[in-house]
């Protein structure tokens, strides 16, 4: 395993840092793409997390010829009928953390802390270069507060309570975080698979 490569197909810093902190002990070399030159148009028009993971994962594989990890996740309301969804980074502006806050909160207007409930969704592929994959799902549950907490995370972090803790995803710290996230479960999940698919070549 010493020298391997793994390309993690995200241009979120949030995402980039959570990875790093899994990947890194496990003597992994992770690329992001910062490192990939020339790399195509990546447009997320699938309408599911899996189909938007399978694009990134698609596109950044053919592009490096390395195997590469991609994440798609997002926000999903009860109240919203499930919205952002699979629109997350887009909802009110592109890659707006601050403006799709906001947005979420105005929508929420006047909906009580018990009709607030929410959960986090990450969709993971890994894919080799041939398209041979390893897919997982994880997720959280939470509540949307009336106003953010914490400054730590990204995103939706600071709106986004996690009733177990009594605290925001933004109020802990990324180890904390990954032990419970949605993104560290689908991981979790990942790496039970991880190790025999990695070695066979
Ligand atoms: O742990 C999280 N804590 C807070 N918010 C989060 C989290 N995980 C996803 N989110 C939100 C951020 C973004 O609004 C959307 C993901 O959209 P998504 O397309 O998967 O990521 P992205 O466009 O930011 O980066 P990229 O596509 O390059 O991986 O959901
Ligand atoms: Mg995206």
């Amino acid at each position: 395993m010493k020298n391997d490569k793994l390309v993690i197909a995200t241009k979120n810093k949030g995402k980039t840092a959570e990875f790093k902190k899994i990947f890194k002990p496990r003597g992994i070399d992770v690329l992001t793409l910062a490192d990939v030159k020339e790399l195509p148009e990546i447009n997320e028009t699938g309408s599911t997390f899996l189909e938007n993971a399978m694009i990134k994962a698609e596109i950044v594989s053919k592009h490096t010829n390395l195997p590469v990890l991609a994440d798609d996740s997002g926000l999903i309301v009860d109240a919203l009928d499930g919205a952002p969804g699979v629109h997350s980074a887009r909802y009110a502006g592109d890659h707006d953390d601050i403006a799709n806050n906001q947005k979420l909160l105005r929508n929420l207007d006047g909906i009580p802390m018990e009709k607030r409930t929410a959960r986090f969704h990450t969709t993971l592929v890994l894919m080799r270069p041939d398209g041979s994959k390893l897919v997982s799902n994880g997720e959280i549950a939470g509540i949307i507060l009336k106003e953010p907490q914490g400054n730590n995370g990204f995103g939706y972090d600071p709106l986004f309570y996690v009733s177990e803790k009594k605290k925001t995803l933004a109020q802990m710290s990324q180890t904390e975080k990954n032990e419970i996230s949605h993104r560290g479960r689908a991981t979790v999940d990942l790496m039970t698979k991880f190790d025999s698919w990695w070695r066979q070549k």
